[in-house]
């Protein structure tokens, strides 16, 4: 399961220098492309595909030399691979260069809308519609807050987007505040989607407030709050997509991991020697069934991190090779065993059941399956990229099947209230798990 996608924005000394760093503190979020975007006198953008290291190698900093500058790391939930953002565009003769997390879902029908009135769009991406919106309204109104109380009025769905327009820069959340934006100010003004590259620069962060717009120009900072729904967070930034050492909307991600596994353990205890986390995203939910259960916690399985991106090879023989050198077990730790293994989350379950597998063939007696997460079962139009219906393993049967499929000896998931009074706000979205949808990302 994938969707991300990592958005930075700064207006500071060597802004462009900056913005590398964060992009590389930010890396998780996206691995298919990277890019910057400066103002000098017009927009100037280096993007490409890979990770940003791969991207920013060849002196390409030197040739971005500016105070103002807006960045990101792609992981495509729209339009083509060949994609890359900050992505270019123009509307009713203005320019804008636009870096978004997120995906819309009126894009198609704004799309036609639009370029039923002439305009053009160069990408195939829908991130690029929310600078067309933004010009066109921008173009009747000769505002950037109006222009973007319109665009929370028109486009729908999830957005953290960051705007580089006329030498501005032009932040905002949308109303419902899917994804996850912070706010970072001391030698300049700073946005990034996790706080955690924000701290690289200064330590005065807050949130992004959803339906909030920043413009940060040569005469400073000002901020609005524009549009007003109801809160509706990604749960799975908690789960597993964000940084452990992010704080998003004022609750640490490591911490509601833990007390995740905690309250696990009280729902779903296990009769085990040992508890094993499946690395990296399962530990802090592992630590947190260690905690409760009073079953030591030991590091079980090891990951290889430098397995590229690139290691396609076909075949089963080498596809089998892959999954060994991605992840081992200690046998020292599992062999005559009873282990119960924690991960934040099954999607496909293919993990899942080769781990079990490997365990046994390590020698472990019983496996024990913990799940800090519920069952995802429903899709995501917010900019998640879970399988089709058909490819989730807990989409349409009973967690008996599951655990059947992935050969556990036993197998359980935290429930929905769990998962709630483990990350301590009520205003999440949760729409994979329950199927309801946040009503606004629909309105069209
Ligand atoms: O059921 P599946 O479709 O196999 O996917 C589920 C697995 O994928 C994720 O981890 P990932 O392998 O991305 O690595 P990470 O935890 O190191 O980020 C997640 O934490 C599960 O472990
Ligand atoms: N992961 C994301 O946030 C993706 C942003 C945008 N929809 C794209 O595909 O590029
Ligand atoms: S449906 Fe699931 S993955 Fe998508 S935004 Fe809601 S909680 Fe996140
Ligand atoms: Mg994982």
């Amino acid at each position: 399961m994938r969707e991300k996608c990592g958005v930075f924005a700064a207006k500071t000394e060597n802004a462009a220098r900056k913005a590398y760093y964060a992009l590389i503190a930010l890396q998780h979020r996206g691995q298919e492309s990277a890019g910057i975007s400066v103002w000098k006198h017009r927009i100037r953008t280096v993007t490409g595909r890979g990770l940003v290291s791969e991207v920013f190698r060849n002196g390409e900093l030197a040739k971005l030399k500016s105070s103002t500058a807006i960045a990101h790391v792609r992981y495509s939930t729209s339009g083509s691979l060949n994609e890359t953002q900050p992505l270019e565009t123009e509307c009713c003769g203005m320019k804008i260069a636009v870096a978004h997390n997120g995906t819309l879902t009126n894009f198609r029908l704004l799309r036609e809308r639009y370029e039923s009135h002439g305009v053009k769009f160069r990408h195939t991406v829908d991130s690029e519609l929310l600078g067309i919106s933004f010009l066109w309204h921008f173009n009747e109104t000769g505002d950037e807050f109006e222009a973007m109380r319109e665009v929370f009025n028109e486009v729908k769905g999830a957005y953290s987007v960051a705007f580089l327009f006329d030498g501005k820069i032009i932040v905002a959340r949308d109303p419902v505040g899917f994804r996850p934006l912070s706010y970072g100010f001391g030698d300049g003004h700073y946005f990034a989607s996790e706080d955690s590259a924000l701290r690289l620069f200064v330590e005065d962060v807050r949130d992004v407030k959803p339906g909030e717009v920043f413009l940060v120009s040569e005469d400073g900072v000002e901020s609005k709050v524009l549009a007003r729904e109801s809160h509706h967070h990604c749960v799975f930034e908690y789960i597993y997509f964000a940084r452990p050492d992010s704080t998003i909307d004022g609750v640490n991600v490591y911490s509601a991991r833990v007390r995740m596994g905690r309250e696990l353990a009280k729902e779903s205890p296990a009769d085990g020697d040992v508890v094993i986390a499946v690395p990296d995203s399962g530990r802090a939910a592992a630590m947190g069934f260690s905690q409760v259960s009073g079953i030591p916690y030991s590091e079980g399985l090891i990951k290889n991190r430098y397995i590229g991106r690139t290691f396609i090879t076909p075949g089963q023989f080498y596809r089998e090779l892959k999954v060994k050198l991605k992840l081992s077990p200690v046998r020292e730790v599992v062999e005559g065993k009873s282990v119960v293994l924690v991960d934040d989350s099954i999607v496909r379950g293919t993990t899942m059941k080769r781990i079990v597998a490997m365990l046994r063939g390590a020698g472990a007696g019983e496996v024990h399956v913990r799940i800090a997460s519920p069952p995802i079962r429903y899709p995501c139009y917010m900019g998640v990229d879970i399988p089709t219906r058909h490819e989730l393993i807990a989409a349409f049967g009973s967690v008996e099947n599951v655990r059947k499929t992935i050969g556990a000896d036993s197998l359980a998931y935290l429930s929905v209230d769990g998962l709630k009074k483990a990350v301590g706000r009520r205003d999440l979205c949760l729409a994979c798990l329950t199927g309801e949808y946040p009503e606004w990302a629909f309105r069209f």
